[in-house]
């Protein structure tokens, strides 16, 4: 079911200072940032060749990263992404077993325009996954 690495997440309590900080310090490759209400978050990704790293901030008040960054406010590791080929297929499958599909368990489009799910930290080792239909 899943398959490539797609991104790993990074919250920040600062997206221009993470950016500036991967470019000048590790010089890498960081595109521009992209505000994304609907998901209560700006992203910007950071193209590493064979996979991404999407780091993110609060946007707006209802941010669900919020809380995470009250716990964790210099920031932290917040979720992989894998790539699914049938994001229905997987959300059945997993649903079956008894895992959490956060939200209202529908895909919602991601910041690639494809369609997202995301699976309860605590059904899969104290980590949040994505899942992205590639
Ligand atoms: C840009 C679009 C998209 C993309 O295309 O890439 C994105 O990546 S959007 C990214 C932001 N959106 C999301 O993360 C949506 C899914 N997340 C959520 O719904 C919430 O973050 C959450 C997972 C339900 C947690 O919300 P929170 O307010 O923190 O709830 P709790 O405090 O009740 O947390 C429950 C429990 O889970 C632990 N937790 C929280 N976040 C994480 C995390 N990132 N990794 C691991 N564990 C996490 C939290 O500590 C609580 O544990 P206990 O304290 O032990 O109960
Ligand atoms: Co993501």
């Amino acid at each position: 079911m899943i398959g490539r690495l797609n991104h790993i997440a990074i919250a920040v309590p600062d997206l221009a200072v993470a950016a500036a900080k991967y470019r000048d310090q590790l010089g890498a490759s960081v595109g521009a940032p992209q505000a994304l209400p609907e998901h209560g978050v700006t992203v910007v990704f950071v193209d590493t060749g064979n996979t991404k790293v999407e780091l993110l901030e609060p946007l707006g008040e209802a941010s669900p990263i919020a809380a995470f960054l009250e716990k964790n406010p210099a920031g932290g590791m917040h979720h992989v992404c894998f790539e699914v080929p049938d994001l229905s297929a997987a959300i059945a499958r997993l649903t079956a077993e008894g895992a959490r599909i956060l939200g209202d368990g529908k895909p919602r489009i991601g910041a690639h325009g494809r369609p997202v799910i995301f699976l309860h930290p605590k059904d899969f080792f104290g980590t949040l996954i994505e899942l992205e239909e590639v």
